[in-house]
């Protein structure tokens, strides 16, 4: 049997309250009938038919209200249609959002999950009530299944929602809670949902791929395609995450904050004017991260990403289309944007972006950015990455096109310490004999977060592994320090030499 349940607003508080209601409504009636009966003679003799008329009506509805509390509720049905065609956004959302209101007490509730979904779903049954309450108002839901005799209603709906609410407060549940109960939905859907990476080009695969899943986007190979000009997707199954990522805690937290603001300024983009987008600039030698950067950024908004690499775009016009059919609440990363042979750079000779035999052209690029499709789109946001930021036209590095420059550095001692936690499980690296000589190392030495990982990566077992990867680290790092000290020895000799031949010449001129 299915359970049902009321709270202290919902019908339990009517039933109880009802013999009370009735009792006084008996004793406050007899003086009550007596005056009415008098009111009646002088009216009928002495007041207007249409002031009676009115009073009487008032009267009825008022006497209809105490002996019969629920008039004074109004119930909105919402259904679930039997038009497979059509799905009811009020609905689909109702029941999202009261699985996260689904009462200790219950006995009975729904459980399904689907192969792709993270967590199994809980949801209400049959008849079942759940009561929520939202800013001053209380509302009562109830899911029920048309009668299996019920031939017509069974062809309009599967099953309904029904919303109970007292009737002063229909403006409020409609302008309000409605909307608040989609809002809540799809927060709860979106943390919930599978993250996607749109890929546009065939011939290399994503940097931010771990592994390969099945195609989403369509099992055409004709998809994987350049000239098809559309995406292909997988599961986007990267890891990284602000946690994750080996970075200064001041820049993460300013990034983190940053996306956090974004996302919540909807009303602001709208009353300033402005499309909904915010761009970064990931900027920096290879293996620094920048890549992992993106993939903590989607995990941390549960966006998608859409990956752009620039040398499978064949024209403005392949750009434009390829940026057209992204989705809202994504991220789109312009990868390697200097990688092209020339670079962009407004002032080249033909302003061209030239890759292989490919080419379009900087301002077709920011137009489609900054243009048509922005406006057309929310919630987006652009990412460029670089391994040379210098080689950047000007108009590309422009406020409000790219609202944040974030440098992806070489490893810190801070970097390190993340990594240390990461990989080989080591919360306080004080406490080992090797990380004091590493974070010295470390400072002084140019090493990018992938090599230390790569390191790293040899111990993750017991603490005979964590030590032999950290002192694998050291090894690495005096190598790269002997390097550099011979690189920089080299370059001074150079610059000596230099500044004695310019000298010999500037003698011998003097002469
Ligand atoms: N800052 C970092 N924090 C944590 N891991 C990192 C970081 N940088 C690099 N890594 C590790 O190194 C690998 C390669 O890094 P990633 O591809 O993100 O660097 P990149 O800067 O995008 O390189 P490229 O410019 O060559 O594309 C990552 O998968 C990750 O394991």
């Amino acid at each position: 049997m299915e359970e049902q349940y009321y709270d202290d607003h919902s019908n339990s508080n009517f039933k109880d309250i009802m013999p009370t209601a009735i009792s006084s409504f008996f004793s406050a009636y007899a003086p009550f009938a007596g005056y009415m009966f008098m009111l009646q003679s002088m009216n009928t003799n002495f007041l207007p038919y249409e002031f009676n008329s009115y009073v009487y009506s008032y009267l009825k509805s008022s006497l209809s209200y105490l002996l019969d509390p629920q008039a004074n509720h109004i119930t909105l049905l919402i259904d679930n249609s039997s038009d497979e065609d059509y799905s009811d956004e009020i609905y689909d959302s109702a029941e999202v959002y009261l699985a996260t209101k689904i009462n200790p007490k219950t006995q009975i509730f729904r459980i399904s999950k689907a192969p792709k979904q993270k967590v199994p779903i809980l949801g209400v049954t049959t008849n079942q009530e759940i009561t929520d309450t939202f800013e001053d108002i209380n509302v009562k839901w109830r899911m029920i299944f048309p009668k299996e005799n019920d031939g017509y209603y069974s062809s309009v709906y599967k099953s309904r929602m029904e919303l109970t609410f007292h009737r002063k407060h229909k403006d409020k549940v409609i302008n309000s809670y409605i909307p608040y109960v989609l809002a809540r939905a799809k927060a709860i859907k979106d943390a919930e949902k599978t993250l996607k990476l749109y890929s546009y080009n065939s011939k290399r695969s994503s940097v931010f791929k771990i592994s390969r899943g099945r195609s989403h986007g369509s099992d055409d190979d004709d998809d994987f395609a350049p000239s098809s000009g559309k995406w292909s997707c997988i599961d986007l199954e990267h890891p990284a995450t602000f946690e994750t990522m080996a970075m200064e805690p001041e820049l993460k937290r300013m990034i983190i904050e940053d996306l956090d603001k974004f996302v919540k300024r909807r009303e602001f983009y709208k009353r300033v004017g402005k499309a909904w987008k915010r761009g970064y600039l990931l900027y920096g030698p290879p293996g620094t991260g920048k890549s992992s950067l993106v993939a903590a950024m989607a995990n941390h908004l549960h966006f998608n990403i859409y990956d752009l690499e620039l040398t499978s775009i064949s024209s403005n016009d392949k750009l434009r289309k390829a940026l057209m059919s992204t989705t809202n609440r994504s991220i789109v990363v312009f990868e390697d944007i200097d990688c092209s042979k020339g670079s962009i750079n407004r002032e080249s000779a033909e302003k061209k972006f030239m890759v292989s035999e490919a080419k379009f052209t900087l301002s077709g690029l920011l137009n489609v950015v900054d243009g048509l499709w922005s406006s057309c789109g929310d919630e987006r946001i652009i990412v460029f990455t670089t391994n040379h930021k210098e080689r950047l036209d000007p108009a590309l590095l422009r406020p409000g096109r790219m609202d944040m420059h974030i440098h992806m550095s070489y490893c810190t001692p801070k970097g390190f310490k993340t990594l240390a936690s990461n990989y080989l499980g080591i919360q306080d690296t004080s406490e080992h004999r090797l990380c004091g000589e590493i974070e010295a190392l470390v400072e002084s030495t140019n090493i990018t977060p992938a090599e230390v990982c790569e390191e790293l990566m040899r111990g993750g077992g017991d603490g005979d592994e964590a030590d032999a990867a950290l002192e694998g680290l050291v090894n690495c790092l005096k190598r790269k320090r002997l390097e550099t000290n011979k690189i920089e020895d080299e370059e001074v000799g150079k610059a000596k030499r230099q500044k004695t031949d310019y000298n010999a010449s500037e003698i011998s001129e003097n002469w």
